[in-house]
């Protein structure tokens, strides 16, 4: 845990009260009252942290739902941030789904509706113009380590909702990376929305016009990213929930001139690698020996394809041809197969992976997935598709009759959009499936009546401490080995490791301490092929990435008028 520190402050009154940085409510001792000019401002009693957090989860424990939970959470983040965080160390388990995934989704598609309060940078179309005015009123004087983007086109598998996210997930790198939320800035990249709810909605809070594509699209993304690297040279850039076209493509414009990371895909890669490695140790066969469905080709289903490609080739010494060869993609249009080429229905970077048509004689138009399944008879089946339900009793019985143990992960948030019930997976394969989900589901009963628990295969248990290692390391970019160490890392912490009937991932409840190993596998490897900044012994890495992390205590301040605001 971090000790106190004693901090000069030059906030009074009302404004420490009303900066959620500063502001310890009840918790301001007398001598910082007087100091700081809050002897009437506060009620008499001075709290300890652990009966604020008392206080606090009595309150929130009243609000039944978990979006009115949410909202409770969201108000005390912008109240105080030590009693905010505090709170939910306390009890990750049962608030990460309140404030992340699940609930998230339902909050951000109701983001006008719910909206109290501005959080980050609002960076919108129609201000292009002023766009560096605005970024730099937000971090001039600050010292901005991580920055968290989002044109928010594909949040989650809800579609576009034209703004949101960037905070939700800037949240979990300080909540699990205990990265100092003063060094976060979440921004909201504003081009339109074409989702036509939200065009009519009288309450709407973002741009009301449609999407802006193309050429003046990419301009005002490069705008945004240029202003990056002039003012934040050694910042992270967090990509979050852009688009299936536009995704991949930034992240190779951006990946040699910038720390850029893209969560959905590379963080998704990540995790999924690790869940699989943990996999193919309790089947005790290696990644090479797998024949992988991936059901939803997009941001995610590929950067989990060359994630899982990469490490084949890397683990197995295969060749780039033979590790493509065990996948079969699976897009709206049926399995991705060279007839769709003709019909230009093969997107951009899905040209390793097509398959011929004459491995399906019998099929004249698209190859579905039951047929896939049959013929392929895989041993991994992943679901990226946001198709609910799309792992069908027939599709997982199909699997299980060529394969002693499925591994199958139906990755599609939020939970009801999961490919198949994890409950149901496992029944429908007498409780012999090795299953992760993307969203958090409760853990289900085998045969022989012991509980198997469902690893929730989400990026957020590996992209806090990716962006670690990368911010503590100030490195000039974030290789494909620093994610590969990353989610080695991983996968090692993996409970099935030590008995294959437990979950392939580590818990959440876990995942502050298995983020620190990720951090410092990660600028080890940074450090070890000189993409890092900086030149460490591993003992030294270990103590700089420990040294960095922020932690929820109240640091004692005195008045500075020069002091921090
Ligand atoms: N678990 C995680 O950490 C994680 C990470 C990223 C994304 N996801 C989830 O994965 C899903 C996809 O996200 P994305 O960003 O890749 O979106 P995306 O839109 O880029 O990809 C979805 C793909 O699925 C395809 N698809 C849609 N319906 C289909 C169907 N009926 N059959 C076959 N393919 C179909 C789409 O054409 C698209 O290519 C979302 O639900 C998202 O929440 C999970
Ligand atoms: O946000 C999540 O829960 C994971 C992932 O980034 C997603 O888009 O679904
Ligand atoms: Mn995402």
């Amino acid at each position: 845990m971090g000790s106190k520190n004693v901090i000069k402050v030059a906030l009074k009154g009302e404004a420490i009260l009303t900066s959620p940085r500063f502001n310890k409510g009840t918790a301001f001792s007398q001598k910082e009252r007087k100091e700081f000019g809050l002897n009437g401002r506060l009620p008499f009693e001075v709290a300890t942290l652990d009966q604020q957090c008392d206080r606090a989860n009595e309150q929130l424990k009243g609000r039944e739902s978990n979006i009115r939970k949410n909202s409770f959470l969201q108000s005390l983040k912008a109240q105080n941030w030590v009693l905010y965080y505090s709170l939910l160390s306390r009890h990750l388990r049962e608030l990460i789904p309140v404030i992340y995934t699940p609930t998230e989704a339902e909050a951000i598609s109701n983001y006008s509706h719910l909206f109290r309060r501005s959080e980050g940078l609002y960076l919108t179309f129609p201000h292009v113009d002023t766009m560096e005015e605005d970024f730099l009123a937000q971090i001039t004087g600050r010292d901005v380590d991580l920055v968290v983007c989002s044109d928010a086109e594909a949040i989650l598998g809800i579609g576009d909702q034209g703004v949101g996210i960037s905070s939700a997930k800037a949240v979990i790198y300080t909540l699990i990376g205990g990265i100092d939320p003063s060094k976060t800035l979440p921004v909201t990249l504003d081009v339109g929305t074409n989702n036509e709810e939200l065009l009519n909605d009288p309450l709407y809070v973002g741009w009301p016009e449609r999407r802006v594509r193309g050429k003046d699209y990419d301009e005002f993304i490069d705008k945004f990213v240029q202003l990056v690297r002039k003012h934040l040279p050694h910042s992270l850039l967090h990509f979050e929930d852009f688009g299936v076209t536009n995704a991949n493509r930034l992240l190779a414009r951006y990946r040699d001139t910038h720390a850029v990371f893209n969560d959905d895909v590379q963080g998704t890669g990540a995790v999924t690698l690790a869940a699989l490695m943990a996999a193919v140790g309790v089947t005790k066969s290696t990644l090479a020996d797998q024949r992988i469905i991936i059901y939803g080709a997009g941001t995610a289903g590929l950067g989990i394809t060359l994630q899982l490609r990469d490490a084949m080739m890397k683990a197995d010494s295969i060749s780039q041809k033979e590790a493509s060869s065990k996948f079969w993609l699976i897009d709206k249009h049926g399995l991705i197969k060279e007839s769709l080429r003709a019909q230009d229905l093969i997107r951009e970077g899905l040209d390793d992976f097509v398959r011929p048509d004459s491995e399906f004689p019998n099929s004249e138009g698209e190859v579905g997935l039951l047929e896939l399944v049959k013929t392929v008879k895989p041993t991994v089946l992943i679901g990226t598709s946001t198709h609910g339900g799309a792992f069908t009793e027939e599709v997982i019985k199909a699997m299980k009759a060529n394969c002693h143990r499925p591994i199958i992960f139906p990755l599609s948030n939020p939970s009801r959009l999961v490919e198949v019930d994890p409950k149901d997976a496992n029944d429908w394969t007498e409780g012999m499936a090795l299953i992760a989900t993307g969203s958090p589901f409760p853990a289900v009963k085998n045969p022989n009546g012991k509980d198997y628990i469902i690893a929730e295969c989400n990026n957020a248990l590996i992209y806090p401490g990716l962006g670690l290692g990368a911010i503590v390391s100030k490195t000039r970019k974030v290789t494909d080995e620093m994610i590969l160490a990353g989610a080695q890392r991983l996968a090692s912490l993996s409970p099935a490791l030590n008995d294959p009937d437990d979950a392939l991932l580590p818990d959440f409840e876990d995942s502050p301490t298995v983020n620190l190993e990720v951090a410092i596998a990660v600028a080890e490897q940074a450090i070890e092929q000189g993409s890092a900044t900086v030149d460490w012994s591993k003992e030294e890495v270990r103590e700089r990435v420990k040294a960095s992390q922020w932690y929820p205590v109240y640091d004692d301040y005195v008045y500075e008028p020069e002091g921090e605001t």
